[in-house]
């Protein structure tokens, strides 16, 4: 580091120091933040704050006589500038009044310092040889510790701590000025899920394929969308104009394949512009680009969320993302990916849809339907998953759409069950059909 250019504020330093040597007391009021000594630039200083917090720790009364002793008993009283320098630093503030603000800036220029230190580092990686992602992940773990250390990261909370701020949310809960999580708009899934999505949760929606799971993900994220959150999808498998035709032919009920083929019936076309300009409006992101490793995805998901806000983040389809290494199994492959896409909806506090394919076994059983060990290549997403639903398909329903058990096999907020839904395939609509499902009932 440049020593002109270090940040430095010799006089918040020598202020805090001062406080603490004339007025004891005072500096008890700083438990909550406490300085270190490693905060203070000058060695001096970092010397002398490290004897006045042994000394307070040990009820010791603070003042320049008995900080002089400990540093001359630990052969550092000179490396302190001896007692003339801690004389002069007790006489230098009238009173204890700024301890706070100077406190604060010593805290504030022991961060730039670092940041500093963190950005020379970064420089380090990146002109070493490597892969740049990979590299890219190591300086945001550097960044990242940094601001873990800093205290401006998530610091373990009391529990009381964390009562009194759930009963302010309690209370917006009940005038209705808060949600209790982002409503899919299926009224027995928002239940089961204890009112919708929520940011940390992992949702694992899973199917053989062409059941509909992209479907039902899109109609999930568009509602969301509706209500104003912002929703970004990794689509691995379809393009973004692909998706953007399901998104008309749902928002605008106009028969996909209509949509696809522009061989659009009378009433259509005013039907499908309006959806057009109500789905333009819609804070929906699409990333169609195939084949992401979890770097990829982290990284975007990153950007996303600093740039646009984004509460829910839907990953179609696991199976699909390519893994960093190459060189273990599948299966480990699949569990690194799982775990990573757990970490991102806590780091970034935003729910992640994870869609997966299952296992061709589930056909081989007398009723077909999937369990949670048939979730292909992993135990890992069973195990990361807040929530799990198998989408089963069952009777065709007579409106024509088609009855699909929506198996709750894990749901860690709330009851298991099954949901009986219904997917009219034609306009991409998912709803909650009234067929019992309970007893198993449909085939
Ligand atoms: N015009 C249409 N009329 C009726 N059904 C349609 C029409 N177009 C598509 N579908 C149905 O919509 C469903 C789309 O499935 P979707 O792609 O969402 O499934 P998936 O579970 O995500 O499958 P995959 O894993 O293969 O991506 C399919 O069942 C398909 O048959």
């Amino acid at each position: 580091m440049d020593p002109q250019r270090v940040p430095f504020d010799e006089q918040a330093e020598q202020s805090v120091l001062g406080v603490a040597l004339s007025f004891s007391d005072a500096i008890d009021g700083m438990a909550g933040a406490p300085l270190k000594p490693e905060h203070f630039f000058r060695q001096a200083h970092r010397l002398i704050w490290a004897a006045i917090s042994a000394l307070s720790a040990q009820r010791v009364p603070v003042d320049v006589i008995a900080v002089n002793s400990h540093l001359v008993e630990r052969g550092q009283a000179e490396a302190a500038g001896g007692i003339a320098y801690l004389t002069a630093l007790a006489q230098s503030v009238p009173s204890s009044r700024n301890l706070q603000r100077y406190a604060q800036t010593v805290r504030d220029r022991a961060l730039r310092r670092s940041l500093v230190e963190a950005a020379e580092a970064a420089q380090q990686i990146a002109l070493q040889p490597g892969d740049g992602l990979e590299k890219l992940e190591e300086v945001i773990s550097l960044f990242t510790a940094l601001q873990r250390s800093s205290g401006v990261a998530r610091e373990p909370v009391s529990i009381g701590d964390a009562l009194l701020q759930r009963s302010a949310h309690w209370e917006a809960l009940e005038n209705g000025t808060a949600l209790p999580g982002m409503p899919t708009h299926l009224p027995t899934l928002d239940s089961a899920l204890g009112g919708g999505l929520k940011p940390g949760m992992v949702l694992t929606l899973a199917a053989r394929p062409s059941v509909g799971k992209t479907s039902l993900a899109l109609q999930i994220l568009l509602n969301v969308a509706a209500d104003g959150e912002p929703v970004l999808l990794f689509s691995q498998e379809m393009l973004a104009g692909d998706l953007a035709d399901r998104a008309a032919s749902n928002l605008g009920r106009v028969n996909l394949g209509r949509v696809i083929t522009g061989k659009l019936a009378d009433g259509d076309w005013g039907r499908l512009s309006e959806a057009a300009e109500r789905g333009s409006r819609l804070p929906v992101y699409i990333d169609d680009r195939p084949a992401l490793s979890l770097l990829e995805l982290r990284a975007t998901a990153r950007h996303m969320k600093q740039a646009h806000g984004i509460k829910v983040v839907a990953v179609d389809y696991l199976q699909l993302c390519a893994s960093a290494g190459g060189k273990e199994s599948r299966h480990h492959q699949i569990e690194a990916i799982s775990r990573g896409l757990k970490q991102l909806a806590k780091e970034l506090s935003v729910c992640v849809l994870v869609l997966s394919q299952i296992n061709r076994q589930a056909a081989n059983r007398a009723d077909g339907e999937p369990l949670l060990s048939d979730l292909k290549e992993s135990g890992a997403i069973e195990e990361d998953a807040d929530t799990v639903m198998l989408l089963h398909p069952k009777d065709d329903l007579p409106d024509g759409s088609q009855l699909i058990a929506a198996i709750l096999a894990k749901n860690r907020q709330g009851r298991r069950g099954r949901i009986a839904l219904a997917f009219q395939g034609g306009t991409q609509q998912w709803s909650e059909s009234t067929v019992d499902l309970s007893h198993g009932g449909g085939t």
